[in-house]
């Protein structure tokens, strides 16, 4: 199956009736409905609600349906996994993992849900948030501790606060969090996605910690506002060079194998399978930023 694309996943306050109506018109590749710190305990249940109604009637097209689910050890999680799992979410991200132990309880309690619907069994996925020392330190075993593990998110707020500094604007107080974080998801096999950048008056910072992380080699950021999903999308959007090049990449490699051959020679450089996979995704990104067009060209801005 083709990997999805995950390069903006983007917060919705679940109590925000306007916010959770119009998530869809926005672009991103993944809406992340919020029961959790952005809902005031008063409103717990009156968002649980409103995620599970816009569930049943909104279309948000493509995009990828996560919530984010209040902690394991909240007297909202239950009802909040039950509700999400009826509605028919794609997946559910933990807040707080510390352990591969929180997300087996996590999927416990999905199994139990998607039972009682009717639903599937592994149908609904998960995704664990990594926001203290423990669980950057847990993070590879929490990467590899279920099947339906879509990915691991650094969550920095809670993460400095645990660290006991804050956010700094050269990020050197996440680098380690970060590279833990991207090694473990790399190793399970699943996505990695870089934290929320809350100042948003500091379009300059944001977007020069973008670059940074589409560097690393993550799969893309969680966000907080709309107007995020474009500035993260072109740090993303691959070069006319790079896409000409992965086309090339696509039909040197197709050619060879027709003859029977997983490694061919392309303008004097060797092209084998690391090759291959790093031009699909580059084809990948180029068609989600509308620069391939129906023929497998490229189209010039
Ligand atoms: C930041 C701000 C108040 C700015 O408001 P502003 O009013 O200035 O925004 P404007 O740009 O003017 O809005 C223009 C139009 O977009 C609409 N619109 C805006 N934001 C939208 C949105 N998110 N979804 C849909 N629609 C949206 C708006 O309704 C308007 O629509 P319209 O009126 O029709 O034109 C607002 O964005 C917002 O509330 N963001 C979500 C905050 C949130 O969820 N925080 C919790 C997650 S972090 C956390 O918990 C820490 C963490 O746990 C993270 C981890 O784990 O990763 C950790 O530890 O690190
Ligand atoms: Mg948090």
């Amino acid at each position: 199956m083709e990997e999805r694309l995950r390069r903006t996943m983007m917060f919705v306050p679940g109590n925000n009736a306007g916010m959770v109506k119009d998530a869809g018109i926005y672009g991103a590749d993944s809406i992340m409905f919020d029961l959790e710190d952005s809902v005031s305990m008063s409103e717990k249940d009156a968002a649980r609600m409103l995620v599970y109604q816009a569930l049943q009637t909104q279309d948000y097209g493509d995009a990828e349906l996560v919530v984010r689910v209040n902690g394991i050890d909240t007297p909202f999680f239950k009802n909040d996994v039950f509700a999400m799992v009826k509605a028919g979410i794609q997946v559910v991200r933990l807040p707080k993992v510390e352990s591969a132990q929180m997300m087996l309880d996590l999927v416990k309690v999905v199994e139990e849900a998607e039972n009682k619907f009717g639903i599937k069994p592994g149908t609904t996925h998960v995704m664990a948030a990594i926001e203290s020392a423990k669980g950057v330190l847990n993070a590879p075993e929490i990467a590899a501790s279920t099947d339906r593990m879509i990915g691991l998110a650094l969550s920095a707020e809670d993460y400095t606060t645990d660290m006991k500094t804050h956010r700094y604007p050269d990020g050197a107080e996440l680098e380690f969090a970060r590279n833990m974080i991207l090694h473990a998801a790399r190793a399970a096999g699943i996505a990695a996605f870089d934290t929320v950048f809350t100042n948003m008056n500091d379009v300059e910072g944001f977007k020069r910690e973008t670059e940074h992380i589409h560097e690393l080699g993550f799969d893309g950021k969680s966000l907080v506002n709309p107007r995020q999903i474009d500035w993260v999308n072109k740090i993303y959007e691959p070069t006319k060079k790079e896409i000409e090049n992965a086309l090339d990449v696509e039909a040197a490699i197709e050619e060879a194998h027709q003859k029977g051959s997983g490694v061919i020679s392309m303008n004097g450089q060797m092209v084998d399978r690391p090759v291959v996979l790093r031009a699909q995704r580059v084809i990948r990104l180029a068609k989600a930023s509308n620069l391939i067009n129906e023929e497998g060209e490229y189209i010039e801005k």
